[in-house]
């Protein structure tokens, strides 16, 4: 899940786009890249690496301009190169620059069709794609620097081409910066402005609300599904739909894992979800497992830690953090690859017998996904004296790839998939095994916007809701990108940096 963030104003941007990009770190950490446009040249730096190693002073100084795009990444297609960080570049036409967040899952048709056109893609990244073909659609509708509606037909061709997740920002040459949001709004995209000194307005674009809040600007509104906004270098802002049968289904899984919790997306604040997820499993917990002994709950840092909070006080229950999270190593779920996820757990969890010792506890988490965590926290918990441990998973058991943004390529990885609860449960060496159902969950969020119908929930469900997400393209996923396949010597030697960065 990348973050991205754009910003329009009358003064310099870097700043603020690092600013914004350090508060979306959560949403990748394996590269980071800021382009701004000065005076009709764009300036950028980018490289792997966290926000704060990417960009020294010198970097900053270079960024010059009162227009920038920023992004952090968390691979989802491709390799991890340096040579996929974003945003990517192409001189023609007019010079653009493309942040993007989500993933495409015809990107194989794709790219036969930027052979077709004659537009080389270099990498093996999705949004060197996307990126492709929004100048390739642009070229054809625009002569000349383009008009906003000339933007928004230039979108209307790529929504009509692309398929899957993405929320996109992008700097045009001479122009302004371009934002629009898949059909489905699977991934997130927020709107917000500022006043400057001088009583003029600016804006920004962003992942999450959190980014506009450390920048000093204020949340607007979502970016509908299927729309586009574009923004011109005097802060004009437009805005259109440009698909067709366009239809809010937001993926459900930034509420209960990527997004910070401080964040309000599609109307519904993060951090209230997860209380109200909190609300809803202690209940079937009161409901259904009654007669449970349990003597403490403990959260899994951190982002469990809000819906363990409200467990506690709906049990009546003692909330304890057992469990001392090292603050300087990152999230684990977005590593790349399964050995460094593995050995990051041990390393950023440790237990504090006291809490442990002749309890019986429950555990919390927000989700169960390839089951890194749960099966070595579950053994730490017994090691540290636990009498009996039980896990509560905040997010219903997840059983199927997903395609839209978060690198869950391959069922098999999932520790759910072809296991029932009781298989899974002594798998993880637990004593008992509780997950949220999937219309709790749904209710959890849906309740602060009863506007919210539906969501994106294909990792519980199996269930898709762009055409083309069938066997044939699993099994091409699944050579492609299973940790197996990224293990693999060959296609290392194949993705390794290219060193050719584009600008
Ligand atoms: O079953 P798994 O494959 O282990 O994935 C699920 C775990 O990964 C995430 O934590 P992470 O460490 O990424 O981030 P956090 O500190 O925000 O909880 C999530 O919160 C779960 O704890
Ligand atoms: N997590 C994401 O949004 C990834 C964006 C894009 N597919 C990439 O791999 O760079
Ligand atoms: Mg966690």
């Amino acid at each position: 899940m990348c973050g991205v963030v754009g910003i329009v104003s009358h003064s310099p941007v870097n700043l603020s786009l690092y600013d914004a990009l350090t508060v979306l770190q959560h949403r990748g950490q394996d590269a980071a890249g800021i382009v701004t446009l000065d005076e009709g040249n764009f300036r950028q730096r980018k490289a792997n690496g966290l926000v704060s190693d990417v960009f020294q002073q010198k970097h900053m100084r270079r960024l010059r301009g009162n227009i920038g795009i920023g992004h952090v990444r968390y691979p989802t297609a491709g390799s991890s190169s340096a040579a996929e960080a974003q945003p990517f570049y192409v001189n023609s036409p007019f010079g653009i620059a493309l942040a993007h967040n989500g993933n495409l899952t015809n990107a194989r048709a794709l790219k036969v069709k930027c052979d077709e056109v004659h537009r080389h893609v270099n990498t093996t990244s999705d949004s060197e794609i996307l990126l492709n073909i929004f100048a390739w659609q642009l070229s054809k509708v625009a002569k000349d620097i383009p008009t906003p509606d000339e933007v928004f037909e230039a979108v209307s061709g790529v929504n009509e081409l692309i398929s899957g997740g993405y929320a996109v920002l992008s700097l045009i040459i001479g122009a302004g910066l371009v934002a629009f949001r898949d059909p489905f709004g699977i991934r997130p995209l927020v709107l917000g402005s500022r006043v400057d000194e001088d009583g003029k307005i600016e804006y920004m674009v962003a992942s999450e609300s959190v980014a506009l809040d450390v920048a000093g600007f204020k949340l607007e509104r979502d970016i509908a599904p299927g729309e586009a906004i574009f923004i011109d270098e005097a802060c004009n802002l437009h805005s259109k739909i440009c698909a067709k049968n366009a239809k809010l289904q937001p993926c459900i899984f930034e509420y209960v894992y990527f997004a910070r919790p401080d964040s309000v997306m599609n109307g519904v604040s993060v951090y209230a979800s997860r209380v109200r997820m909190g609300t809803k499993l202690a209940e079937q917990i009161k409901r259904d497992y009654a007669d449970l002994d349990i003597d403490v709950i403990i959260p899994i840092p951190e982002t469990s830690c809000d819906i363990a909070v409200q467990m506690a006080r709906i049990l009546g229950k003692p909330y304890r953090q057992g469990f001392v999270k090292n603050r300087y190593i990152g999230r684990t779920f977005i590593m790349p690859g399964q050995k460094q996820r593995k050995k990051s757990v041990r390393n950023k969890l440790n237990p504090i017998p006291a809490e442990f010792a002749g309890k019986k506890v429950l555990l919390v988490d927000d989700s169960i996904v390839r089951g890194t965590t749960s099966e070595q926290i579950v053994d730490m918990a017994h090691e540290a004296g636990a009498k009996a441990v039980y896990f509560a998973s905040a997010a219903p058991e997840i059983r199927y790839p997903n395609v839209y943004g978060i690198d869950m390529p391959t069922a098999k990885e999932l520790i759910a998939y072809g296991r029932t609860k009781e298989e899974i449960c002594k798998k993880i060496h637990a004593d008992e095994l509780i997950y949220q159902s999937l219309k709790d969950l749904e209710d959890a969020v849906r309740e602060e916007n009863p506007e919210l119908k539906e969501f994106e929930t294909s990792v519980f469900t199996g269930k898709y809701i762009t055409p083309g997400i069938d066997k044939e393209y699993f099994d091409y996923l699944d050579k492609q990108r299973s940790d197996d396949a990224k293990a693999d010597k060959a296609w290392n030697e194949a993705n390794e940096d290219l060193e050719i960065y584009n600008i």
